[in-house]
């Protein structure tokens, strides 16, 4: 299980977390918050690249106080962006997920190729092995490091917005992969689109202003309520072919209820005196 309890951090004085606590024992979990509210931060800390106040455990260890190198084999962490500079080739890159676990002086074995390639295969990437990671497209980058957090592995695996960069199919292909790793795992990823986090995630946890204000089962915590206070707009779930799909409100009780809970201005039709229009801050639904 992975336990964060009361975890602070700041950025140059500026509070980024406030105390965020929840505990994640199984599956794939998701951060779900609007921009800027920390998810990437929090992911940071949990993996221990940010030094943030708090506790957090795996499985009961302390995983801030251990070592580092200790660390990257229990937490492998893709983070959102990243800068390869030297044109190392794509297979070499996944390889460097291996690095925890390969002797400095003999490198990487056969078994880390092994790995290499199979997490290459996952992803349908082999093809690209030999091509220079700086000369891919964000969406392949964006792939081939999923790969080398697969290749490194671990008992949580930490994925900062997996699918940002790809297509609309790839986005399918990487969350899907992520889940054939759950078995075994834990896997935290950082998504924006609340309907991927019903398709794939077995626990969700609302971020917003630096804390988790709601956390469970999809179909529990994402109702139109928690996801229009968290977003602060109208949002409204509709049933599809019995499947559940989150979309911008613009259903009037939604309406009232978001306007009640993010202090909303309403515009009024003027002979009508129907609801036309719901401002909040920089959001807006026209009826
Ligand atoms: N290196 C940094 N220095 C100073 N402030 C930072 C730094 N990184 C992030 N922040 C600030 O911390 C806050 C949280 O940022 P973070 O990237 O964790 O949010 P996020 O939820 O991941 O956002 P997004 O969905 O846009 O990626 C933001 O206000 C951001 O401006």
């Amino acid at each position: 299980m992975l336990r964060v309890k009361n975890l602070w951090f700041s950025y140059n004085g500026r509070r980024v977390l406030r105390g965020v606590s929840f505990d994640f024992n199984e599956g794939v979990g998701c951060l779900l918050g609007p921009n800027g509210a920390g998810k990437s931060t929090l992911m940071k800390c949990i993996a221990g690249i940010l030094k943030g106040e708090g506790k957090v455990t795996l499985d009961g260890r302390d995983v801030l106080k251990m070592p580092e190198r200790e660390r990257a084999k229990l937490i492998s962490y893709s983070p959102q962006e990243f800068s390869v500079s030297f044109p190392y080739t794509v297979f070499e890159v996944v390889l460097m997920g291996r690095n925890p676990y390969v002797n400095p002086l003999r490198g990487p074995g056969e078994e880390d190729e092994e790995l290499a390639w199979k997490s290459l295969e996952v992803l349908g990437l082999a093809e690209l092995a030999e091509r220079p990671f700086t000369e891919l497209s964000g969406g392949q980058k964006r792939l081939v490091m999923l790969a080398r957090s697969i290749a490194q592995g671990g008992r949580l695996l930490l994925f900062d917005e997996p699918t940002s960069f790809l297509d609309f199919r790839n986005q399918h292909v990487v969350l899907s992969a992520i889940r054939e790793l759950r078995r075994g795992r834990l896997i935290l990823v950082s998504l924006h689109d609340p309907n991927q986090a019903m398709a794939f995630c077995d626990s969700v946890f609302l971020l917003r202003s630096g804390s988790i204000f709601v956390s469970g089962r999809p179909q529990k915590v994402l109702t139109p309520e928690n996801l229009s206070r968290l977003y602060k707009m109208p949002v409204e779930v509709i049933e599809v072919a019995g499947r559940r799909v989150i979309v911008p409100g613009a259903n009037k009780s939604v309406l009232l209820q978001t306007m009640l809970l993010t202090e909303s201005v309403i515009k009024l039709d003027a002979k009508s005196l129907e609801v036309v229009e719901c401002c909040s801050g920089e959001s807006s639904a026209k009826l």
